[in-house]
């Protein structure tokens, strides 16, 4: 039987690029997608160099039309296409008495619209190849908790855990499940952004609204990638076959649902 085939959205760095590594590892057959083309190409090399089956593709994953190219690229260089992972995402830290429509738009359009496609394009090619599949979004605590000057993000992150439920709901018939990780705080880059715009309407000094946000984990720690990943990797595995619909958390314990 031939591997399967993962497709990430975001991989060429953060959580994104520990999903891919933690998946080929398991042995997927791996297709990287970005909007950065230079940090991707970087990236490939490095999965490339380290013996992995891969290959990669720049896209926006807020366009329609380049998830469904994403999805005919992992087709024509591998075949087929057994996990797609709806990872890519952005943050706007403002408060809302200043959110404008360009604003939502940009949130919107990244974190929203891109699940959209991304389920439409994956789903068409796992109906096709009629053996079911598995698709995985990135949600956040902020899909079941609302915080100050994240409203647009974290409103953008509840829709993600609706689509999440509707696509399990409308894909279960063809054998494909749908279900969201939900991480709490990790120093990606994305952090590093978080940081430094909360200290414009915090009065926090670098570094202190991660601390902030940080302090209440249960487990003592911000996450890693590997933590996101070790749970994606079970998303992505037949071992959660009876699982769909879910956006489960994986934060050490900030939100408890
Ligand atoms: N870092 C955290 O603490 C955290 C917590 C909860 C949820 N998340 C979610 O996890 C996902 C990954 O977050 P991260 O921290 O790795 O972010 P990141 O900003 O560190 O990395 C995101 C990657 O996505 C790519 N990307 C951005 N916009 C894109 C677009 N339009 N099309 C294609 N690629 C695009 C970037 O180039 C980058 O490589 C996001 O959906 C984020 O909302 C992150
Ligand atoms: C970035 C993110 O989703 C949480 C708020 O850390």
């Amino acid at each position: 039987m031939s591997k399967k085939v993962a497709v990430i959205t975001g991989s060429a760095d953060g959580l994104g690029k520990g999903i891919a590594e933690r998946l080929a590892a398991d042995g997927f057959r791996i297709v990287l997608s970005d909007i950065d083309a230079g940090q991707l190409a970087v990236t490939e090399q490095e999965f490339k160099r380290n013996g992995h089956e891969v290959s990669s593709f720049v896209g926006n994953v807020a366009r329609r039309d380049d998830q469904f190219a994403l999805v005919a690229h992992a087709v024509a260089v591998f075949g087929q296409v057994d996990v797609f992972i709806n990872n890519a995402g952005i943050e706007d830290v403002m408060p809302l008495d200043t959110v404008r429509e360009p604003d939502l738009e940009k949130v919107f359009s990244v974190n929203v619209y891109s699940v959209v496609y991304g389920t439409q394009a994956a789903a068409e090619q796992m109906k096709k190849q009629g053996t079911g599949g598995k698709i995985i979004n990135a949600c956040s605590i902020a899909g079941h908790e609302s915080y100050e000057f994240l409203g647009v993000y974290c409103a953008s992150k509840h829709a993600v855990r609706s689509l999440t439920q509707s696509a399990a709901k409308e894909l279960a018939r063809h054998k494909i499940t749908v279900n969201a990780y939900c991480p709490g705080v990790a120093a990606t880059k994305m952090w590093d952004r978080i940081d430094e715009e909360m200290g414009k309407y915090l009065g926090t000094k670098p570094g202190e609204a991660f601390e902030r946000f940080s302090s209440g984990i249960l487990l003592g720690r911000p996450q890693t990638a590997k933590d996101v990943a070790d749970f994606v990797h079970y998303l992505a595995s037949p071992d959660s076959d009876y699982m769909t619909g879910q956006s489960i958390m994986i934060d050490g314990g900030i939100v408890l649902r």
